[in-house]
């Protein structure tokens, strides 16, 4: 029976000063982003996952992008080593509570740089994007880390956003998805599908066919739910304006051993 089991970390006090690299900065609202994010949690939480937050690091503006802090390949945990200084001091708590879960830890070593919005997982297939915050000795250990438990390691550049996962995730048939303009190559997938919005290109799967999104991408949802499956619209606009998106605020671990 796969776990249910997912890490989220409560936004801190710093959240406005988040890193952006693609987009102008907006301002962002402290108590709004809190609601969005209770919402967000609450929403796993009504579909069967079991949240566990990770200690606050406070003195991190973008702690709640929690996804960029770990990866999960069966019950190991690969801790990240993230691309933005700024965003180190995230990983300690994570570890803790990776190693709380009960799961095997690993982590990436300088100079190895990787966040974990930087992985996407179809199947043993571990897509990792070589962009501005992934570099080559991260791949390569996430390579030595992942390939002897069968894993597949595909490097893919990304250039045109912060994330491969800003540009890509993937349904849960392992078709990838994605919004052309922002993709390097979408030729590198071997199933794509085209969805016509930004962040019409970002899902988390709940489990069935339920597929996590923003709500800023209608259309998107109007042709995922024409393909069979259920979109469960949240509104995360407030991390939107820091980069994030739906599968960065939370870190799913689905094969841990009981
Ligand atoms: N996995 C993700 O998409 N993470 C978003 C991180 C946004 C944050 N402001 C950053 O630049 O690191």
């Amino acid at each position: 029976m796969p776990s249910q089991q997912a890490l989220v970390r409560r936004p801190g006090p710093r959240l406005a000063e988040g890193l952006v690299t693609h987009i102008d900065r907006r301002p962002v609202d402290p108590a709004l982003a809190l609601r969005q994010w209770e919402t967000y949690v609450q929403v796993l939480r009504d579909h069967g996952w079991q949240t566990t937050e990770v200690a606050p690091a406070d003195d991190c503006p973008d702690a709640v992008f929690v996804e960029d802090t770990l990866v999960m390949f069966r019950n190991v945990a690969l801790l990240a080593r993230p691309g933005a200084g700024s965003r180190r001091p995230e990983v300690p708590a994570a570890r803790a509570a990776a190693e709380a879960l009960g799961c095997s830890v690993n982590e990436i070593r300088a100079p190895g740089t990787l966040d974990g919005g930087d992985v996407l997982k179809v199947g043993d297939t571990v897509y990792v994007g070589r962009g501005g915050r992934t570099n080559a000795e991260g791949i390569r250990q996430l390579r030595a880390a992942f390939e002897p438990l069968g894993a597949r390691v595909v490097a893919v550049p990304v250039s045109r956003v912060l994330h491969l996962k800003s540009a890509v995730t993937a349904l849960p048939d392992g078709t990838v998805i994605g919004y052309p303009p922002l993709v390097d190559d979408p030729a590198l997938f071997p199933r794509f599908l085209p969805v016509p919005e930004e962040s019409g290109a970002h899902v988390v799967l709940l489990g069935g066919g339920r597929l996590l999104m923003a709500d800023g991408a209608p259309k998107s949802a109007e042709l995922l739910a024409g393909l069979g499956y259920q979109p469960v619209l949240v509104d995360i606009g407030e991390f939107e304006k820091l980069e994030g998106c739906v599968t960065c605020l939370s870190v799913r671990l689905r094969e841990l051993y009981a």
